[in-house]
């Protein structure tokens, strides 16, 4: 559903991407990370055609970026600020309708789902931050777009309205929606994907976070007993980390059966799998900066 390819971007002397490229299909979720600056909602506007890339090229359903037809299947969830404060929401969702042939009783029904119901009618001037980005969601998911992009969805949310956000976009997904969101919230998008991009010296990494169903993740180092652990638990998932080292993924209900197995000394680490990403993100970006900053003293 979305191609990228090559897409390197420089504002000035500062180059923010070089030779991007990944894929999202029908289907599945994707999240961008990164550090403040790191270029995500430059790619993102690279994706919409709202920014042009110096090099690479973008195609969605087949077509490239560049085309109109695109925005048949593609919406984009954009920041608070490019909605007009003397209009009112419903105004907003009217015009996002009538530009999708949608009609207003498919709109309605949506906005009382959404729950932006009892305010929709009054002008966005007077909106929170949280009622804001309903509404831009609200505007997003309307035209059930083939292609979703979301640029920090999660800003401003209070957790309900973050676990009924989360609902919407597992089920649009579940619809055959290709979804691209960029969020600082790891937790978040823990438990919406595996697919997960990280940006890091203009760069994209991917690493597939296949954790959910899991408990706990340990480092363990290689030896015998492992071997032999790992196959009276098949359900475990294993990684290998370097020549010495696995990354193991455990079941709550596997964890002590599993540690009585293998000499103490050999487990590096042991952590539960919601602090996982978080400890990716403080491996990729956080040790580095602390770094840098030593070296600054
Ligand atoms: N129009 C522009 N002109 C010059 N520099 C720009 C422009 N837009 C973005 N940048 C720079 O490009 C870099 C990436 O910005 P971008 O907004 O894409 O980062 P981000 O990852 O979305 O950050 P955040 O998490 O803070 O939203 C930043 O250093 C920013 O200052």
């Amino acid at each position: 559903m979305l191609e990228v390819r090559d897409i390197s971007k420089r504002y000035g002397n500062h180059q923010v991407l070089s030779y991007v490229s990944f894929e999202v299909k029908a289907g599945e979720l994707a999240a961008l990370v990164g550090p403040n600056g790191a270029g995500k909602s430059t790619l993102l506007n690279i994706l919409a055609n709202l920014e042009k890339p110096d090099t690479g090229h973008v195609a969605i359903n087949g077509l490239s970026n560049q085309s109109q037809e695109i925005f048949q299947d593609l919406t984009f969830m954009l920041s608070a600020e490019s909605l007009y404060p003397q209009l009112t929401g419903y105004d907003h969702l009217s015009y996002v309708a009538k530009l999708h042939q949608i009609p207003k009783q498919k709109m309605k029904e949506l906005v009382e789902r959404v729950g932006i119901g009892h305010y929709v009618k009054k002008r966005v001037a007077s909106y929170s931050m949280g009622m804001k980005q309903k509404l831009l969601f609200t505007m997003a998911i309307l035209p059930r777009p083939k292609l979703l992009l979301l640029d920090e969805p999660h800003v401003g949310l209070d957790p309900t309205n973050i676990i009924q956000q989360r609902e919407m976009l597992l089920e649009l997904q579940e619809k055959g929606t290709a979804i691209l969101l960029s969020s600082h919230h790891l937790s978040e998008i823990e438990k919406l994907t595996h697919q997960i991009y990280f940006l890091k010296d203009t760069q994209l990494i991917e690493k597939e976070v296949r954790t959910m169903a899991y408990d706990y993740q340990l480092l363990v180092e290689d030896c015998p007993d492992l071997m032999q652990a790992l196959n009276l638990f098949p359900t475990m998932l294993v990684q290998q980390v370097d020549q010495t080292m696995r990354e193991v993924f455990i079941a709550e209900e596997n964890i002590l059966p599993f540690l009585q197995k293998i000499p103490v000394s050999k487990v590096k680490s042991l952590s539960k799998t919601s602090e996982y990403m978080e400890g990716l993100y403080r491996t990729l970006y956080v040790a580095e900066r602390r770094n840098s900053d030593e070296t600054m003293v």
